[in-house]
């Protein structure tokens, strides 16, 4: 069996590139990154390293590499054949690599009438909807009924965390031991492949939501809060007293939310918050701030883990929440200038105010209670 994964970073190879090769399958690695795709090339393995007491290992073998810049034939031809196609590339490339996937989809479906299934594993809501979308742009109109019998683009979920990494080996990926891999079952065509670790369900948006608006906003208020506070890892930040209370509380915020929302039970959310805040306090990790932090721009904005959770709030209890309140305030002053997002947020601050670039990038109308507050939070 053929996989192909977009995407050799921390999540390809930590955790879908292991979870492929645990189920039998092949795995041909697509990145723009020459120098992961020649070490995927020249070693055709890899360690997964278990961040816990034990440290076990795990090895990756049976992988290839292509190096998307300047083989494109060969994406195409990878596409053509395989059994099922995965992405961890970031939201913003899943629109550059649509172009390569239609390609490659076009061949295949010249030469057989095999489906296939793609599934985008970023952190947002309807990610493989939104590469359906762009890889559509592609196709021409008379092309564009068979793709659509033939490609399913279900959405998922991915929960691992795992940080930048600074092994001696370039490949060598440490993980935390926590994993979860939900697929929505109804857009997948033809046979479901059968990956151990993948829950298959109906409807993904509660699970989604469940895992962008507690693990990644609770996350973010770590890396926000904690830069303003100078922490430089996020369990460094956590392991603050005052911060952690924002941190909690701004988790109670979105937990209200998803119990009202999708009535999980409350005694059972409260222990998934807890087990996550415990999973940003693993001494096994060093997860750096500025990687969670990363992207100001797209988690500022309207349908991402900070904005929604709380415009829902809002909406559901007609009061601003207090700690989001918050945490969007420091997200809004987030700093590094390796990351053109953030640098590029700063540059719209200085140019026209905390207000406007609110309402630019968050679509938070300044009548809006929530914009008040938070612009409140950053003069305070
Ligand atoms: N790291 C985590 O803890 C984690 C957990 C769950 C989900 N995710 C999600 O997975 C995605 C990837 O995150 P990551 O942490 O692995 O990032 P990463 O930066 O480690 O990996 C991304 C990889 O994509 C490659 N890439 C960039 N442009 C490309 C292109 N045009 N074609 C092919 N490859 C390209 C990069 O070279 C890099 O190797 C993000 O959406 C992230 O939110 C990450
Ligand atoms: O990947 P991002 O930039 O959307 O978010 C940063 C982290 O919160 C994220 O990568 C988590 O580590 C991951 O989502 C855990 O499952």
């Amino acid at each position: 069996m053929k996989a192909v994964h977009f995407g050799a970073g921390n999540i390809g190879r930590g955790f879908i590139g292991l979870l492929l090769h645990d189920a039998g399958y092949h795995t041909t690695f697509v990145d723009v990154n020459k120098e992961i795709i020649d070490a995927i090339n020249q070693h055709k393995q890899y360690r997964v390293l278990l961040a816990d007491q034990d440290q076990q290992e795990q090895i990756v073998t049976n992988i290839s590499g292509i190096n998307s810049s300047d083989q494109l034939e060969d994406v195409s031809d990878a596409i053509a054949t395989a059994d099922i196609i995965t992405t961890a590339v970031g939201p913003n490339v899943l629109p550059i690599i649509a172009g390569n996937i239609a390609n490659g989809l076009l061949q295949r479906f010249r030469q057989s009438d095999d489906p296939v299934n793609i599934i985008a594993c970023e952190n947002m809501i309807g990610g493989s909807r939104l590469l359906k979308e762009k890889v559509l742009e592609h196709i021409p109109a008379e092309q564009k009924s068979t793709v659509l019998s033939l490609a399913g683009f279900p959405d998922a979920a991915v929960d691992r965390i795992v940080p930048n990494q600074s092994n001696e080996k370039m490949l060598t990926v440490s993980v935390e031991p926590y994993y979860e891999w939900v697929v929505e079952m109804p857009s997948m065509k033809g046979e479901v492949p059968n990956i151990k670790g993948i829950t298959y369900v109906e409807e993904l948006t509660p699970y989604i939501e469940r895992k962008l608006f507690t693990v990644n906003t609770g996350h973010a208020a770590a890396a926000y809060l904690g830069q303003k506070y100078y922490h430089q890892t996020i369990e460094e930040a956590i392991q603050d007293q005052n911060l952690r209370q924002v941190v909690e509380g701004a988790l109670k915020e979105t937990g209200d939310v998803l119990i009202e929302k999708y009535q999980f039970d409350r005694d059972t959310h409260e222990q998934y918050r807890e087990k996550i805040i415990g999973r940003f306090t693993n001494p096994y990790l060093s997860d750096q701030v500025i990687r969670v932090g990363r992207g100001p721009l797209r988690k500022l904005s309207a349908n991402d883990r900070l904005i929604r959770p709380a415009t829902l709030y809002m909406e559901l209890f007609n009061r601003a929440p207090e700690n989001l309140t918050k945490v969007i305030a420091a997200a809004m002053q987030y700093q590094d200038n390796g990351d053109p997002e953030a640098v590029e947020l700063q540059q719209k601050i200085k140019a026209n105010g905390y207000s406007e670039t609110l309402e630019e990038i968050s679509g938070l109308p300044k009548v809006h209670l929530l914009h008040q507050r938070i612009i409140e939070n950053i003069q305070r």
